[in-house]
């Protein structure tokens, strides 16, 4: 390998991350890829009802396998590998799925949202012979860890598939079979340099010095052995014809994957000698199921009901082919090109979309378990909660790019928005209808409305939020509802109800008019970021006096103006979002509150911060 090809590990990791290496031949360096950070309901689906119509662009990402109301809405997330517990990357994806399967069921779709673990392989092994325990003791306590943590972040899934089920193996020996009927698998030798962390034969060019993996920075290690291929070349032309823009998203990721194919695929072996934890090859119990063919087909074997008779058939029948592939960019390869072509072997149909996110990244390399340099999320969740936790790096981080998380920056971002612009401006509303109106609605909001521009404003910025939450722009989702709490804000401080109550008459049944208009903002709001912080949102509808089954069968179409009604009692005033303080919050504090004083003696908006 020529030297200049080569890149010093330890530079790599203050300067560049890399793309895992492609396993077949391609120009390394012109795809490799950085994007620089700029920092930045339990509902079972047939609960909702389809009551939406979309009026999405034909730019929307996911208006193409939207178009059909009775076709279910299938979503994964790669099923992590359990050779360590889950970290925030690992959650990034997870509650990123949630957030769109959530999206998804306001619209009124039966959504499958499917999770789970892939169990097999050489790493799994090792990880299990240091833990002292068993392969299968050890998938149970971490895919354990992995349940747990889905749960503490409201994770509303709706499969959990492990790759060591037994309808799994059943269903992974009939795909193989089906393959091997097609001509696509044969016995080869093979010579590479292996990376166990990535379980993937690396190609050397791609290799950092001491034929480091860019991802793991660990040597490869050479190996050779008799395995079984699978013919990927042969589906060269057809891949070319199939990777479209439709089925890689981000755009800018397909250029990727094209490059890729364009440098010529190669044939990969896909069974393992050398390795007892996994799938036994049918007719050779000698060799293992390469790990990755394996796991693949935990998105299929997911979806077979347990009371059906096992098969590959009734398993596509329960609701394949996927309609989104949620993926790190870590594996796009395996499946935008592997993926694709096994099922096209196999005579099944491809999912209709990958979507490649970014990563999150600590000190500007991907977090992950094999490199160590994880965020706990256990720990995040237990000190701040699953709203702050998932609004954070959904709202901070856009999707499709790379972001770092900073406490400081996370602290600032949630309480600006979460504490003070949408809890705030709920309680000190509620307060001032307490105070004034026994907690009680005077007049249904769409009366109140008339003859307002404001209503609009919000319906307007409700439609643009729906259209980036189905262009899977979730960051710009919460930024227009953020606008929607800012609007309310405003409209609050220029009508300044508290002083309208104080002069009476006329003035006090217009302020009682303006707190029904903020308040059906509220509940807009409630249900417009329910997919990003359902638990938040929940609290909100409950202080405006809705029961939970109100709030669980809610609707996007209810994010329409007019949803409170005259005579509705509202529920005691009581935070929805506790403010977080920081170390330097807390120090300045006594300084803080001076200032808040002062500033309510000088302008209108300081009344806010007061006044409730
Ligand atoms: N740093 C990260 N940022 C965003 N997503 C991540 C990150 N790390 C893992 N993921 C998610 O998990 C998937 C990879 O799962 P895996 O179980 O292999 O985790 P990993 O921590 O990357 O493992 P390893 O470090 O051993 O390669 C990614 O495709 C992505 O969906």
């Amino acid at each position: 390998m020529a030297a200049a090809a080569r890149i010093n590990c330890s530079s790599v990791q203050n300067t560049l991350f890399f793309l895992n290496p492609l396993h077949y031949s391609l120009n390394s360096k012109a795809t490799h890829l950085r994007t620089r950070l700029h920092f930045r309901r339990n509902i079972p689906s047939p609960s909702r009802r389809a009551v939406f119509c979309s009026t999405a662009t034909t730019n929307d990402a996911t208006r193409q396998v939207n178009e059909a109301v009775s076709e279910p809405f299938v979503l994964t997330t790669p099923l992590y590998y359990v050779n360590a517990p889950p970290h925030m990357g690992s959650a990034y994806t997870t509650i990123a799925g949630d957030a769109i399967a959530r999206f998804q069921r306001l619209l009124g779709k039966k959504v499958i949202f499917v999770t789970g673990t892939d169990e097999h392989g050489e790493k799994i092994a090792a990880a299990a012979a240091a833990a002292g325990s068993s392969p299968k003791e050890h998938c149970d306590v971490v895919s354990q860890a992995y349940k747990k943590l889905w749960k503490d972040l409201d994770i509303a899934y709706d499969k959990f598939i492990r790759t060591t089920d037994p309808k799994h193996e059943a269903i992974v020996k009939e795909f193989y079979s089906r393959v091997h009927a097609s001509g696509d698998i044969y016995r080869a030798d093979y010579e590479g340099l292996y990376c166990v962390n990535c379980e993937e034969y690396k190609d050397e060019k791609e290799l950092l010095d001491n034929n480091c993996c860019p991802t793991h920075l660990k040597p490869c290690v050479p190996r050779k052995e008799d395995n079984y291929f699978f013919a990927l070349s042969k589906y060269q032309n057809k891949l070319e014809e199939t990777l479209t823009s439709d089925f890689v998203k981000p755009s800018f990721r397909l250029n990727e994957v094209q490059s890729w194919i364009k440098s010529g695929v190669r044939d990969f072996s896909i069974s393992r000698a050398s390795v007892d934890w996994g799938i036994p090859v049918p007719n050779d119990s000698k060799q293992t199921i390469y790990v990755w063919f394996d796991a693949l087909l935990g998105y299929i074997s997911a979806l077979s009901e347990d009371t059906e008779e096992l098969n590959l058939q009734t398993a596509v029948s329960s609701g394949w082919p996927a309609t989104l592939h949620l993926i790190g960019k870590d594996i796009l390869r395996f499946h935008a090109v592997y993926w694709p072509a096994m099922l096209m072997s196999a005579g099944l149909d491809l999912p209709k979309m990958v979507f490649g996110h970014g990563f999150l990244t600590k000190d500007g390399m991907k977090m992950g378990k094999s490199l160590g340099n994880t965020i706990e999320p256990n720990d995040l969740v237990g000190k701040f909660g699953p709203d702050a936790v998932r609004y954070f790096f959904l709202r901070e981080v856009e999707f499709g790019s790379d972001g770092d998380y900073s406490e400081d920056r996370f602290i600032s971002i949630v309480n600006a928005h979460l504490a003070n612009t949408i809890g705030n401006l709920l309680n000190r509303t509620l307060g001032l209808l307490k105070k004034n109106c026994q907690s009680t609605l005077v007049i249904d909001s769409s009366i109140a409305a008339e003859g307002t521009t404001f209503k609009d404003s919000v319906e307007k910025l409700v439609e643009k939020a729906r259209v980036h939450y189905e262009n899977l722009s979730l960051s710009s989702a919460c930024e227009a509802v953020l606008e929607i709490g800012n609007a309310g804000n405003s409209y609050m401080d220029e009508r300044a109800p508290w002083s309208l109550f104080k002069q009476g008459g006329a003035a006090a049944e217009a302020a009682a008019k303006d707190l029904v208009i903020i308040l059906e903002t509220m509940r807009i709001i409630a249900i417009a970021l329910s997919p990003v912080s359902p638990g938040l949102c929940w609290r909100i509808y409950a202080q405006l006096g809705f029961s939970k089954d109100h709030f669980d069968a809610s609707t996007w179409s209810e994010t329409k103006w007019g949803g409170l009604k005259g005579g509705q009692v509202m529920a005691q005033p009581k935070p929805v979002f506790a403010r977080i303080e920081n170390q330097t919050e807390a120090e300045n504090g006594v300084e803080s509150a001076k200032k808040v004083v002062k500033r309510k003696e000088k302008s209108p908006q300081a009344q806010r911060t007061v006044e409730a």
